[in-house]
C-alpha cells in the first residue's frame, strides 16, 4: 500500500498544469486562476491621507488652533498649506495639506466658532495614513497561478486593472458507474440504491469557477458502453472522473477500459476510507480519476487527492493545490491503535478557551455520508499510532464547512 503523501506528490508530480489562458474582465474573473504576475501601478496609498473625521493641525507645542477650512475626500489640495498655528476640517480619505503635523479625531476636540482646542498632547502623523506604506509602485502585487478572490479583485481594482489573463476553464465530465444505481428520477427496486456520489461531486465541483463541470450520468457495468462513453467523453475534456469500480471485483470494467485507452495507475492507498484509487490518461490530454464507489471514500479521496491536482491542473501553484492543513487538539482518545492505514476521522471541532479540539462524529462507515454532513474536518489519525486526549492532530477542513 502506498503511504497518502508520497502518493499525492507522486500524482503532482505526474499532472501538468493548463497553459491555455484568456483575458477576463474584473467581474468575470472571480474565483478564476491568474495566469500573469502583475504589478504594483500606484503607490498605496496613492497619496497622504486623513483616517479620521477630524481637524489636520500645524503645531503640536499649543492647544489652540485657527480653523482656516474643509477638506473632504476627493478635493485637490495642491494649493492648501498649514502655517503654524492654523488647522483644517478634514474628513476620512481626504488629501492631508501640507505642513500637518497630525489629525486630531474631532471627538476629541472643542469648537468655538474658528477656534479648535485640543487639551491631550498630540501624536506626530497621528491618524495620517503615509503614501507608498502599504504597496510601492513596481512591487509584486498578486503572483501568478494565485486564485481570483473576492479580496483579489478588490486590490486589483484599487490599482486600475480592469482586465487580467486567466488560465480557461477545464472541462471535467463526472460520471458514476454501477447497474445498482438509480436516477432520482427513478423508482426504487430491490437491490438498487440512488446514485448519490454523482450529485455529491457536481456539487462539489461547481463551485470552482476554473472547472466547467459536465454531467456524464450513469455507467451501467458493461465493458463496451463504458468504453464508448469514456472515449467520447476524451475528446471534450481535460479531465474525467468517475466513482466507483476502483476496487478488484469482477465488474470494475472502468479500470480495464483506462488500461486500453491510454495509461492506468492503480493504487492501493493506506487511507481508510479510500483505499482504491486509480488514474490515469486518455489521449495524453485528458487526466482520468477513478474514486472508490463508497460515498465516504469517493468524498475523502477527492478532497486528499483528485482535487489538489485538479486545482494543479487547472493552473493553481502547487502550495494552494494542496488540501488545507490545520492542528487541534484530540478530545478523544484512541488507546490500542492498529490501524494500519492512516484514517481520516470525520469530526466536528470546538473552539474553547484553551484552543480548538477535535472529535469524531457518529458514523465513521465508508457508506455512512452522513458523517461527512455533520462533520467540520478530517481528523487525520497516523497508522498504528495511539491517540492521548490533548494530543495535537492534523485534520483537514471539509468543503461546506469554512
Ligand atoms: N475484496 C475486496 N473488496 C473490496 C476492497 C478490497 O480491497 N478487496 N476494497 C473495499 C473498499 S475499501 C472500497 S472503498 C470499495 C470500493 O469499491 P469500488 O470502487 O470498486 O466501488 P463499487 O464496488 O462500485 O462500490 C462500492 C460501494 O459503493 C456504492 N456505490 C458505488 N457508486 C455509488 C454511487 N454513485 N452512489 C452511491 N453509492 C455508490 C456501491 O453500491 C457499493 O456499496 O470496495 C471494497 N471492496
Ligand atoms: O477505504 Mo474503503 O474506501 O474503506 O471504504
Amino acid at each position: 500500500m502506498r503511504d497518502y503523501y508520497e502518493a499525492l506528490e507522486e500524482l503532482l508530480a505526474n499532472t501538468q498544469a493548463t497553459t491555455q489562458t484568456e483575458t477576463l474582465t474584473l467581474e468575470e474573473a472571480e474565483g478564476h486562476v491568474l495566469a500573469e504576475t502583475l504589478t504594483v501601478n500606484y503607490d498605496a496609498p496613492m497619496f497622504d491621507n486623513s483616517a479620521m473625521d477630524g481637524y489636520a493641525v500645524c503645531g503640536l507645542d499649543r492647544t489652540e488652533w485657527e480653523i482656516i477650512g474643509v477638506v473632504a475626500a476627493g478635493d485637490d489640495i495642491t494649493a492648501t498649506q498649514l502655517e503654524p498655528g492654523q488647522a483644517i476640517r478634514i474628513f476620512t480619505g481626504a488629501s492631508i495639506p501640507a505642513n500637518t503635523d497630525s489629525v486630531v479625531p474631532q471627538e476629541n476636540t472643542t469648537v468655538t466658532g474658528r477656534c479648535l482646542s485640543v487639551q491631550q498632547a498630540l501624536k506626530p502623523d497621528a491618524n495620517i495614513r503615509r503614501q507608498g506604506e502599504e504597496l510601492k509602485k513596481g512591487d509584486v502585487l498578486i503572483a501568478s497561478h494565485s486564485i481570483m478572490s473576492p479580496a483579489a479583485i478588490g486590490l486589483l481594482a484599487s490599482q486600475g486593472y480592469a482586465s487580467v489573463n486567466c488560465f480557461k476553464p477545464l472541462t471535467l465530465t463526472l460520471f458514476s458507474t454501477g447497474d445498482e444505481l438509480l436516477a432520482l428520477t427513478e423508482a426504487l427496486a430491490p437491490g438498487k440504491i440512488y446514485d448519490s456520489n454523482r450529485p455529491m461531486l457536481l456539487g462539489w465541483f461547481k463551485h470552482y469557477a476554473y472547472l466547467n463541470v459536465v454531467n456524464g450520468g450513469v455507467l451501467p457495468d458493461n465493458y463496451d458502453s463504458i468504453k464508448t462513453a469514456l472515449q467520447q467523453a476524451a475528446g471534450h475534456s481535460d479531465i474525467i472522473v468517475c466513482s466507483g469500480g476502483a476496487s478488484v471485483g469482477d465488474k470494475d470494467y472502468v479500470k480495464q477500459v483506462l488500461d486500453e485507452l491510454g495509461t492506468l495507475e492503480h493504487w492501493k492507498l493506506a487511507i481508510k476510507p479510500g483505499k482504491p484509487f486509480a488514474w490515469g490518461n486518455i489521449n495524453d490530454r485528458c487526466k482520468v480519476f477513478l474514486l472508490p464507489g463508497n460515498p465516504v471514500a469517493s468524498y475523502a479521496t477527492s478532497l486528499l487527492m483528485t482535487l489538489p491536482a485538479i486545482k494543479y491542473l487547472a493552473g493553481l501553484s502547487l502550495e494552494k493545490a494542496r488540501p488545507k492543513k490545520w492542528k487541534a487538539q484530540a478530545d478523544f482518545s484512541i488507546p490500542n491503535n492498529k490501524q494500519g492505514r492512516r484514517d481520516f476521522l470525520r469530526g466536528v471541532l470546538t473552539m474553547t478557551d484553551s484552543g480548538v479540539w477535535a472529535a469524531p462524529v457518529k458514523g465513521q462507515g465508508s457508506h455512512m455520508l452522513s458523517g461527512c454532513v455533520n462533520a467540520d474536518v478530517l481528523i487525520e489519525i497516523p497508522a498504528h499510532s495511539n491517540v492521548e486526549h490533548g494530543q495535537w492532530l492534523d485534520v483537514y477542513p471539509l468543503s461546506h464547512s469554512f
